[in-house]
């Protein structure tokens, strides 16, 4: 496996990576996009800060890529969409900057208040400008926090620390919730009507793009200062200065922008506004952090397939997956197979979980039922992470029902396919600790190990079905390794006159033979299947 290094990290991550079994690291920062580009299809994974862009122009020639890994919060620099239609797997590490990016906005608002960039910049070219520098206190002051995030929730906590009166805004987060930790919970004009500090912790989204523009700033109290240590673009930089200008706003503080670095801003000709390079998340306790989280994340994730904090696929870690791991490989045979029993384009899919469960969350199970039965269609096309999306391009519809009876089982997934031509049923469940079976297709009960070359043959229950379709397989030199026969139930538990056999064989049955079987005059028909 090898995984490329495009952005600053940690040593501490670079030499975890590098111990690694089986995995080879190669650093590389400060690229060009095409250069990055030229390269990117030798790598397994690839770990970026905030420098590197990956676009859907670079996943388009990453043939290898199965992992990005962002040593960092926010993923506003990764196409996420493009990386999950290729099955790539986005990850981040959300809590290792919080504490020293929430510093960082505290600090900003202080330096701001206190007039501190200036201070020094002044006396070091030798002016005592005492009078010009004189400040505000921030005792007692209103703190809007916009975002009640992992970053806005300790902002909050330092402000009251510091005496503030601190009211909060977030539209995702219950006003209980807000109230609960001490806060006040209020709406966004509320909070723009009484703050004399604003500071924004919200992620860069759709709706968050440019959203303190002229109009929010019209509704701000006069002599307002604000804090941006988000996302650049967050703040319209041109309505900011026009604020500023005006005396609107008294001062602001931004260490993110809307382009970075900034050129030549027209907001670095004004004397109250204070900036820094995007240095949020950049202290030594932050930067170990981010830097052994992401290369213990990636480690995992190509070594054993732990999945944990992707932002695109459900996280599974070590624990869940020990004991998600039957009933991953149960859905996944399921799937498969019932791609091989079904013909027509597929409409829509019922997975139903029935029984006792752990309590699991099995949304990965229903994935990799979902995988399992698209990959005989897009074969290498279709992953763990790409697999709803490419269903639902698909047009399949897909629905998950849970109930408490498994019928004789402990746990029971029945999982039904219809397509424009047919629906089929089939249901498995996992016996002792880690064996899959599938115990039912549509009505035929039987008790099936999902593996290797196989078929399934429908024949009339009389005498002799059975022997002539061992003397068909043993004539043309093929080993039955498995046989089970299964019973047709017609209702109320009575057996129908029809047997369902399922068979292992040592080596895939020719065409040729499956035509022979299907020959025989107790046979009806005959399925050949891969598992
Ligand atoms: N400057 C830097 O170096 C760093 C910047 N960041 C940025 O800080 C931001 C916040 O990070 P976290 O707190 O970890 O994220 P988070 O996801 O924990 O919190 C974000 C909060 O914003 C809220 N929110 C979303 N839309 C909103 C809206 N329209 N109005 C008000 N609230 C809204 C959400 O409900 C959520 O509670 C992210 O953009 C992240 O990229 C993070 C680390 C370092
Ligand atoms: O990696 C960095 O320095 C920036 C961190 C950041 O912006 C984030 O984690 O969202």
């Amino acid at each position: 496996m090898k995984v490329l290094v495009s952005d600053n990290l940690g040593e501490i991550g670079i030499q975890m990576l590098q111990k690694a079994d089986g995995i080879d690291v190669d650093v590389k920062t400060g690229l060009a996009p095409e250069e990055l580009k030229s390269i990117i299809g030798d790598y397994d994974a690839l770990v970026i800060r905030s420098a590197t862009k990956v676009t859907e122009d670079l996943l388009q020639t990453a043939g290898r890529l199965k992992v990005v890994g962002r040593a960092g919060i926010g993923l506003d620099n990764v196409d996420i969409a493009a990386a999950s239609k290729r099955g790539v797997v986005v990850m981040n590490t959300p809590t290792g900057n919080v504490v020293t990016t929430a510093e960082h906005a505290i600090a900003m608002m202080l330096a701001l208040s206190r007039n501190i960039p200036r201070g020094t910049a002044t006396l070091k070219a030798g002016k005592w400008d005492k009078k010009k520098l004189q400040g505000r206190e921030i005792f007692n002051k209103v703190i809007g926090v916009v975002g009640f995030g992992k970053i806005g929730s300790i902002v909050a906590d330092r402000a009251r620390g510091l005496k503030m009166q601190v009211i909060v805004h977030d539209p995702f987060v219950t006003p209980e919730r807000i109230e609960k930790d001490g806060f006040e919970a209020v709406s966004l004009d509320e909070l723009y009507r009484r703050s004399d500090y604003i500071t924004v912790h919200v992620p860069k989204l759709k709706d968050t793009i440019g959203f303190i523009n002229r109009g929010a700033f019209d509704k701000m109290k006069d002599g307002v200062m604000l804090v941006n240590c988000a996302r650049g673009g967050i703040v319209n930089e041109a309505d900011l200065y026009d604020a500023m200008k005006s005396g609107k706003v008294a001062g602001a503080a931004l260490d993110v922008f809307e382009t970075e670095p900034p050129e030549n801003s027209p907001l670095f000709e004004l004397e109250n506004f204070i900036c820094t390079p995007h240095l949020g998340a950049s202290t030594k306790e932050a930067q170990t952090n981010v830097a052994v989280a992401i290369a213990q994340q990636i480690i995992d994730y190509l070594t054993t397939g732990t999945i944990v904090n992707a932002v695109n696929v459900p996280s599974v870690t070590g624990d869940l997956l020990a004991k998600l791991r039957p009933f991953l490989a149960l859905g996944d045979r399921m799937g498969c197979l019932m791609s091989q029993l079904i013909c027509g384009p597929v409409k829509g899919v019922t997975i139903e979980y029935m029984g006792d469960f752990q309590g699991l969350d099995l949304s990965p199970v229903s994935t990799a039922i979902i995988k399992g039965l698209l990959t005989p269609m897009v074969k290498d096309m279709v992953n763990s992470v790409n697999a709803p999306i490419i269903a639902k391009d698909r047009g399949i519809k897909v629905s998950e029902t849970t109930s408490a009876d498994a019928e004789d089982y402990l746990n029971l997934i029945r999982l039904t396919t219809e397509t424009t031509e047919m629906s089929v049923s089939l249901a498995g469940t996992v016996f002792g600790k880690n064996d899959p079976r599938i115990v039912k297709i549509n009505n035929f009960r039987l008790e099936m190990t999902p593996h290797g070359h196989s078929a399934i043959i429908h024949n009339l229950d009389r005498p002799g079905a059975i022997g002539s379709i061992g003397m068909t397989l043993g004539k043309n030199n093929i080993n039955i390794g498995r046989m089970q026969v299964g019973q047709e139930q017609v209702g109320h538990g009575e057996d129908g006159d029809r047997n369902i056999i399922f068979l292992e064989t040592d080596t895939p049955i020719p065409p040729e033979v499956i035509e022979e079987l299907r020959n025989l005059p107790l046979v009806k028909v005959v399925i050949p299947l891969e598992l």
